[in-house]
């Protein structure tokens, strides 16, 4: 990327006044145009100089030219229509580095679009964020991505960072650190954003690891989502309809009077070894 292209770029609000932009509230739109953020952003995954980047809902573009100046190629899925000629500005200025797909980000195959190997890099819209993220995290592992920088709202990032006995550590904290590392790597105050949200945000970084042997993502999905249906109850009585679980906590040594809240991401993945792969998930010989 020259200076030279940097330098055409008009500032972010020229654009957004430019296109009519005006913030959509039911498509989560609440757009960054600090571009010193953003490059902070866009510098979270490391170098990305020759790599590529997957982003959901580029908007006006402003994380996307962070992108884009930190040596990315990006491709980048945005729904609203409305954006795609300030998009095909800032695909002008960085020629052959950008692809912008007009389309839903929960209907597109990222894996297809991107790539194996790319980064994905978002300041997500708040109704599809949490769904965005599970399926990534439920890829086959290693997946497909390098890594996930997303922006959340605070309460939803620490829900995903959140060790056992804290008040937001739940289903999204297991599946999120089963296996991969997850930590917050910057907050980020509402009024950085326009029109600012009611709740401040954070910007969640996660890499995969190597994932734990002999444990199905589904037997810990179905766990984890019967301990935490009925988080205040004790075991017992949450996993009572869930087959073989009580019989695998015993053998894992937990005791049945414990809360979810207080099962490490540790002991979930020994209970759900122990469980096994349920049947109707199992490859057919
Ligand atoms: C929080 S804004 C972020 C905009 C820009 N990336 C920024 O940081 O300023 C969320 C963006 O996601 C887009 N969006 C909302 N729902 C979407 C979906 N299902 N698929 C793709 N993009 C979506 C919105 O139109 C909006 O541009």
């Amino acid at each position: 990327m020259t200076a030279e292209a940097v330098a055409k770029l008009p500032p972010l609000r020229e654009v957004i006044a430019a296109h009519g932009l005006r913030a959509s509230k039911a498509l989560g739109q609440n757009f960054l145009l600090d571009e010193q953020l953003l490059d902070r952003i866009a510098a979270i995954p490391g170098d990305l100089s020759g790599k590529t980047v997957f982003e959901v809902g580029p908007g006006p573009g402003g994380l996307t030219r962070a992108l884009l100046r930190a040596g990315a190629r990006v491709v980048a899925v945005e729904r609203d229509e409305r954006c795609l000629p300030a998009l095909a500005e800032l695909s002008a200025a960085f020629p052959g580095m950008l692809e912008v797909v007009s389309d839903d980000a929960m209907a597109v195959d990222a894996h297809a679009l991107a790539g194996d190997g790319a980064h994905i890099v978002a300041n997500l819209p708040y109704n599809v964020g949490t769904a965005l993220t599970v399926g990534w995290l439920s890829a086959d592992w290693m997946p497909w991505w390098a890594s996930l920088t997303l922006m959340f709202q605070q309460e939803v990032a620490e829900r995903i960072v959140a060790p056992s006995g804290d008040g937001h550590y739940g289903r999204l904290a297991v599946l999120a650190q089963w296996r991969a590392k997850a930590r917050i790597a910057m907050k980020v105050h509402r009024s950085a954003f326009t029109p600012p949200p009611k709740v401040m945000s954070a910007v969640v970084h996660i890499e995969p690891v190597e994932a734990p042997e002999d444990v199905a993502f589904r037997t810990l999905e179905k766990l984890t989502a019967a301990a935490f249906g009925q988080r205040r109850k004790m075991l017992r009585q949450s996993l009572k309809g869930l087959p073989g679980a009580l019989e695998a906590l015993e053998v894992a040594g937990i005791d049945p009077q414990r809360r979810a809240e207080t099962v490490s991401v540790a002991e979930f993945v020994a209970v759900a070894r122990i469980m096994g792969t349920p049947a109707t998930d199992r490859p057919k010989s």
